[in-house]
């Protein structure tokens, strides 16, 4: 997978200012983002998350998964240890883009769960690949990770791919009425290394709505 690195930029958020490193993918046209903060060139393992857009739970508050509260966590973590990366990957929907999420989300909303309403849309559970993780972390340096994830096919996919974990960081958070049974799905069928009760509630704002 051959990718362009465009431009880089200061992202000042709410807990630290990162670096915004811009990829292009060759093939696709794809953009995707790396945002880092402090030096992650040194040997020592970076703590890191590798993130799929999810426009739905990232920037327009969904409850119906993890993601959104997955990606602040991520970041509140690495703003506290002062150093890491948080690569955000635009495979929307674990890879069938965002229409067709939404096609499975009605789905969903008559009664199957993630997984049946991805194969009846004749798509795989997963259809992801982190192939593309290879050079953007090349370019900026980063040598292994500490990565933050559940998701025991993330770490085998990154590793065969030939990206040095040194260690797996649980991320559990966000849990509230409407994703329980999405979060099941994901330790019953998904293999998620997780268990409901590991879980900090979303915040009491978040939870206030009805389930
Ligand atoms: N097709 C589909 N995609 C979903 C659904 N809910 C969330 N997603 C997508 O799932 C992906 C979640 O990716 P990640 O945040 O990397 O999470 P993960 O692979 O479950 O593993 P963790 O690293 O443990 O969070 C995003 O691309 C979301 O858009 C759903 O019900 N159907
Ligand atoms: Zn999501």
């Amino acid at each position: 997978m051959s990718i362009r690195f465009i431009a880089a930029s200061q992202l000042p958020t709410p807990w630290a200012t990162f670096m915004l490193h811009g990829f292009e993918e060759a093939e696709t046209g794809k953009e995707h983002v790396v945002l880092t903060l402090g030096d992650v060139t040194t040997p020592e393992p970076v703590l890191a998350r590798v993130h799929s857009e999810c426009l739905t739970g990232d920037a327009l508050f969904s409850m119906r998964c993890d993601c959104g509260y997955q990606l602040q966590e991520a970041l509140k973590r690495i703003a506290d240890e002062g150093r890491g990366a948080l690569l955000y990957l635009r495979q929307e929907g674990r890879g069938i883009g965002l229409l067709n999420k939404i096609r499975a989300y009605a789905l969903q909303d008559e009664g199957a769960d993630t997984v049946e309403a991805n194969e009846h849309l004749g798509f795989g559970a997963d259809q992801r690949r982190y192939d593309i993780c290879v050079p953007m972390l090349e370019h900026l340096g980063i040598q292994s990770l500490r990565l933050m994830t559940n998701n025991p096919r993330k770490v085998e996919a990154l590793s065969r791919d030939g990206v040095h974990i040194r260690e797996r960081l649980a991320i559990t958070t966000g849990r509230n009425p409407f994703n329980e049974h999405y979060l099941t799905t994901k330790v019953g069928k998904l293999g998620h290394m997780m268990a409901l009760d590991d879980f900090t509630p979303a915040s009491d704002v978040d939870i206030e709505r009805d389930a």
